[in-house]
């Protein structure tokens, strides 16, 4: 099957075709139903119940492709929009819109220098070797720490371009922590999650350049907005579906109040009357994070049965 022929007629979305991201996105694209099959190393999967392509990129490449229109949908991390926001020509607005935080991914990128060196502060990595894979958020960086503006903020003003900095900023495409055990920087600036990677190559952060969680991205220029907004809602109700659990329980009617205080819902609970006259149902949305506390203070007003069912999809207002 010729497949670049039948991408004209639908819209790209662009998930990361391996790496950190790639499950949490294959799951999302279940949950979605979105149904496809990916032949053997093809990086374009055609979706079976929608008029809509998937292309496989590296996340680092997927900013670029949704910006210049080529693709209309896109996920990938913050820290990934953000290099390209800020790689972009002198003057050039971004056509990467960020669409809706997934929730996943989250990390830092961080500026880490040896444990046991000198270094302790940013600013003394100034004139000195820097080794990254975020070169334009780096050369940001060092520029706001040696001129006290960023590029970005010379596009918006009047000011002129930042001037070529001391800093020296140079690119590696991974393993980046090994940069200053080889010689090759003084400090580096990379992804910190649960920092074993630094605390391994001994390395400690001293400070946070962005922190980055996935996210929904979509082209300004996307002449797609209808499947775009329904493929947005459907992974919407995936992520709130997610975040949220079904909470049920009964409750005698004279702590009604003091109970749906605890589980307010999102709109308002729905409330039932039980057989037993002085007794009702309630059940609300309540949030994964809060749910042990919460069941704690449904007990504490009285509350039986108390049910917390997952959810597996969702559809509700903000
Ligand atoms: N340790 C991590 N924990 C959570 N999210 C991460 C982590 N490392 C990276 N990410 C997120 O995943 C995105 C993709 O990173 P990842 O290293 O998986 O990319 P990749 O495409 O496999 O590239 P590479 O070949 O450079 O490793 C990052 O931009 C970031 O948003
Ligand atoms: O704080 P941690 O939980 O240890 O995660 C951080 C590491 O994860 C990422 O690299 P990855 O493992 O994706 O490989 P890479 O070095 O090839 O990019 C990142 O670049 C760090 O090296």
């Amino acid at each position: 099957m010729d497949l670049v022929n039948h991408l004209s007629d639908r819209m790209l979305f662009a998930v990361p075709k391996k790496g950190r991201l790639q499950q949490a996105c294959l799951d999302l694209l279940s949950g979605s139903d979105i149904q496809f099959k990916r032949e053997n190393r093809l990086d374009i999967a055609l979706v079976k119940n929608l008029p809509i392509a998937l292309i496989f990129l590296p996340a680092a490449d997927i900013p670029t492709f949704v910006g210049e229109g080529k693709v209309d949908l896109g996920i990938t991390g913050i820290d990934q929009v953000a290099e390209h926001d800020a790689s972009l020509p002198y003057g050039e607005a971004s056509n990467v819109e960020q669409v809706m935080d997934l929730g996943f991914g989250k990390c830092k990128l961080q500026v880490q220098v040896p444990e046991k060196g000198d270094i302790k502060d940013a600013k003394d990595l100034i004139g000195k070797n820097v080794v990254t894979s975020f070169t334009a958020l780096t050369e940001d960086y060092f520029a706001r720490l040696e001129t006290g503006r960023t590029r970005s903020e010379s596009i918006s003003g009047t000011m002129s371009p930042v001037p070529k900095l001391k800093t020296k900023i140079k690119f590696v495409g991974g393993s980046v922590e090994a940069a200053c055990a080889l010689g090759v920087a003084d400090g580096i600036v990379d992804l910190v999650e649960s920092g074993e990677t630094m605390r391994a190559a001994g390395l400690c952060a001293i400070d946070t350049v962005v922190e980055s969680t996935a996210v929904l991205v979509k082209s300004k220029r996307t002449s797609n907005q209808k499947l775009v907004n329904l493929i947005t809602a459907r992974i919407k109700g995936v992520i709130q579906a997610q975040r949220y659990v079904l909470c049920t329980y009964n409750v005698p009617r004279s702590r009604l109040s003091e109970a749906t205080k605890i589980t307010p819902g999102k709109r308002a609970p729905t409330v039932t009357s039980l057989d037993e006259p002085d007794w009702v149902a309630v059940s609300a949305m309540v949030e994964k994070k809060e749910l042990a506390t919460v069941m704690d203070r449904l007990e504490d007003v009285q509350a039986t049965d108390i049910l917390a069912t997952a959810l597996i999809n969702s559809r509700t207002t903000a």
